[in-house]
């Protein structure tokens, strides 16, 4: 019936319901799992959990490896929770802000038997819900009855892959830019109710031809706030100015703050940057992967607006592997170095040679 919710519809439930602080169940038709997310359970829910059985915190081997505890699983480790610890245990296991001040006291006790599939599935939907990576779960076959009878979120593993983004077109209207003159923005909306992406087109770009694109990806510091870490904000103005220059062009704003880490996460990212950690290594000690955005979307988006061939602004091979990758001819990428400052310096140089930014 179409009242029932879709698997799309039940995984961003389970994003609202983790950030909330309230537990889902993953299934994978072998066993079944109670999950929540490290840094929202509160105490009452993790007694709760502990009532249930034998609470494991999951965790990437990135963030495995900055607190020494074995991730047999490869690229997850699954931690023991110890019976004597709270909520504020929990959170020194997920957050790395008092990793240097207060290290935390080992050893830490990594389960190796049994299947991790659960575990990962948790990771991928905690990361999903641009929280940090580290699940609190309690692996029981009480779980499945539990979500029926308390009417939480249920998912199978497989069901949090987020599939391809379907974007529609919500809005388009006039907007005069200072830097780019006549165009008009465009807002998309995921199907899955999630954050809006924005298109700006400059001029009236032409859809036989390639076009003049750049793919963004949000920068609140850098963008709105004009901050010195980053070269977003001169990026952005520059493309602008470029775009009226060709006389026309296609600005993608995508809503992927902190290379789709988020804006919270970010921050903490700068937190270690300011302990001494460069971008990447900053982006592992929390967990994550140097870059978490999907870049699928890009392609997407400028298919949707009638465009197959761009000429992109960008300084990151990347972007140009995954728009060719989502069927869209790149016939030149076109070079955007500006904005270079005594504070960014550093992080520009990591993204070149960590990231195979082209310098
Ligand atoms: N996690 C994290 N994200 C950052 C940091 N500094 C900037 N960002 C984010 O990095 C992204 C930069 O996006 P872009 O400028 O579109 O991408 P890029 O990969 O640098 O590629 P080009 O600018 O096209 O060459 C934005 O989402 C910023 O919010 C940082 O230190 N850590
Ligand atoms: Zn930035």
């Amino acid at each position: 019936m179409s009242l029932t919710p879709s698997p799309l519809e039940r995984l961003n439930r389970a994003r609202a319901d983790l950030r909330m602080g309230l537990p889902v169940v993953l299934t994978d038709g072998a066993s079944s799992a109670l999950v929540a997310a490290g840094e929202t359970l509160d105490a009452a829910r993790l007694a709760d959990l502990r009532a249930i059985g034998q609470p494991v915190v999951a965790l990437t081997a990135h963030r495995a490896a900055t607190l020494k505890a074995r991730a047999y699983d490869g690229d997850i480790a699954r931690i023991v929770l110890p019976g004597d610890v709270g909520v504020a245990w929990i959170e020194a296991l997920a957050d790395p802000a008092d990793d240097l001040t207060h290290p935390m006291k080992g050893p830490l006790l990594s389960q190796r038997d049994g299947p991790a599939a659960l575990h990962r599935a948790a990771i991928r939907l905690v990361k999903s819900a641009q929280l940090l990576p580290a699940a609190v779960m309690v692996v029981a076959p009480a779980a499945a009855d539990l979500a029926r009878s308390h009417s939480l979120t249920t998912l199978s593993a497989e069901e949090t892959n987020t599939p391809e983004t379907r974007l529609s077109p919500v809005i388009a209207a006039r907007l005069p830019m200072r830097l780019a003159g006549a165009g008009r923005l465009h807002v998309f909306r995921p199907q899955d109710g999630g954050t809006e992406h924005y298109a700006v087109e400059v001029g009236r770009p032409m859809r036989d031809a390639p076009v003049l694109a750049r793919l963004h990806s949000a920068c609140f510091t850098g963008d709105v706030l004009g901050s010195l870490k980053c070269d977003c904000g001169p990026q952005l103005h520059a493309a602008l100015i470029a775009m009226q220059e060709a006389g026309s062009g296609v600005l993608l704003y995508l809503n992927q703050e902190g290379r789709g880490i988020g804006l919270a996460n970010k921050m903490r990212a700068y937190s270690l940057q300011d302990q001494g950690f460069d971008t990447v290594e900053a982006n592992h000690r929390l967990g994550f992967e140097d870059d978490e955005r999907d870049f699928r979307l890009g392609a997407e988006l400028l298919k949707k607006m009638g465009f197959s061939q761009v000429r992109l602004l960008t300084n990151n091979p990347r972007k140009v592997a995954m728009l060719q990758k989502g069927g869209i001819e790149v016939t030149q990428r076109v070079p955007l170095k500006v904005g270079l400052t005594d504070e960014n310096a550093a992080y520009l140089a990591t993204k070149a040679a960590k990231s195979g930014h082209l310098l």
